[in-house]
């Protein structure tokens, strides 16, 4: 098995979606074949909550044990709870209100109007994660991590160019004068999400195509951070033809 970063290209968005869907209802069967329990983190952005919805809209996902999922983050807008602008408020729209969940299988990030100043809330993020770390880890190893990326490379609230994507010592950071709105925010740090088993990014649309060529070329990961990103066993860009527009053909896959 080769942990070479892939990438799989789709016609469009929908299909995007839906197969990106389709094989994380699979591999979940996988993973809870041969473990009592999985990790996922889930993203924010355009395709975050498009991939949740075809899992909802699946009729296979009800094959899964949702009481054995654990559902984390891997950043948050620093805005109240329920806010619309929430990562987390809009993967429970599109998916999680609709599955039997156990509270404690859900882990948002605070929220600004929870009584925790930001730097109080990462600190309390990373002792949540702390609690369901393994093989001596501060953080869960999980399973697998959805990620978007934006179109200036930056994958969870980390940025361009910022101090967030050298951070290897902690765990979460807050993120203050984020590039992209809200200027508040909280996230996984790089080696976190680096420990994942498998890291699917899922981007779509013309305004993504240069992070991504970028990344994919060799930039460094300060300019690009996507290019920074690499799982321990999978690491797969979900893309539409738009997206893919500077990757070079060596590397594309079809998925049609
Ligand atoms: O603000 C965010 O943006 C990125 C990418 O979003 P997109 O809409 O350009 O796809 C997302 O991955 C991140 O979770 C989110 O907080």
């Amino acid at each position: 098995m080769t942990n070479e970063r892939r990438v799989l290209v789709h016609p469009d968005k929908g299909a995007l979606s839906g197969s990106v869907a389709a094989r994380f209802i699979t591999k979940m069967l996988d993973i809870l074949d041969t473990q009592a329990v999985a990790h996922v983190v889930l993203t924010g952005g355009s395709m975050g909550a498009a991939v949740l919805e075809a899992v909802g809209a699946s009729p296979a996902r009800t094959t899964i044990d949702w009481s054995r999922v654990h559902f984390w983050w891997g950043d948050e807008r620093w805005v109240p709870a329920r806010d619309s602008e929430r990562n987390d408020e809009q993967a429970r729209t599109a998916l999680l209100d609709s599955l039997e969940l156990p509270a404690g299988n859900v882990h948002p990030f605070p929220a600004s109007d929870g009584g925790l100043e930001l730097d109080e809330a990462a600190e309390a993020y990373a002792a949540e994660l702390a609690q369901h770390g393994v093989d001596g880890l501060p953080h869960p190893i999980f399973d697998i991590t959805f990620l978007g990326v934006g179109p200036d490379g930056h994958i969870a609230s980390l940025f361009p160019h910022r101090s967030g994507i050298q951070v290897t010592d902690r765990t979460v950071i807050p993120v203050r004068n984020s590039p992209k709105p809200p200027p508040e925010r909280l996230s996984l740090t790089r080696p976190v999400i680096n420990a994942s088993q498998r890291i699917w990014l899922v981007l779509a649309g013309a305004d993504k195509a240069s992070a991504l060529g970028l990344a994919l070329a060799g930039a460094s990961r300060d300019e690009v951070p996507v290019a920074g990103i690499k799982g321990r066993k999978r690491t797969v860009f979900f893309v539409d033809g738009d997206a893919a527009a500077e990757v070079p053909e060596t590397l594309i896959a079809r998925d049609y």
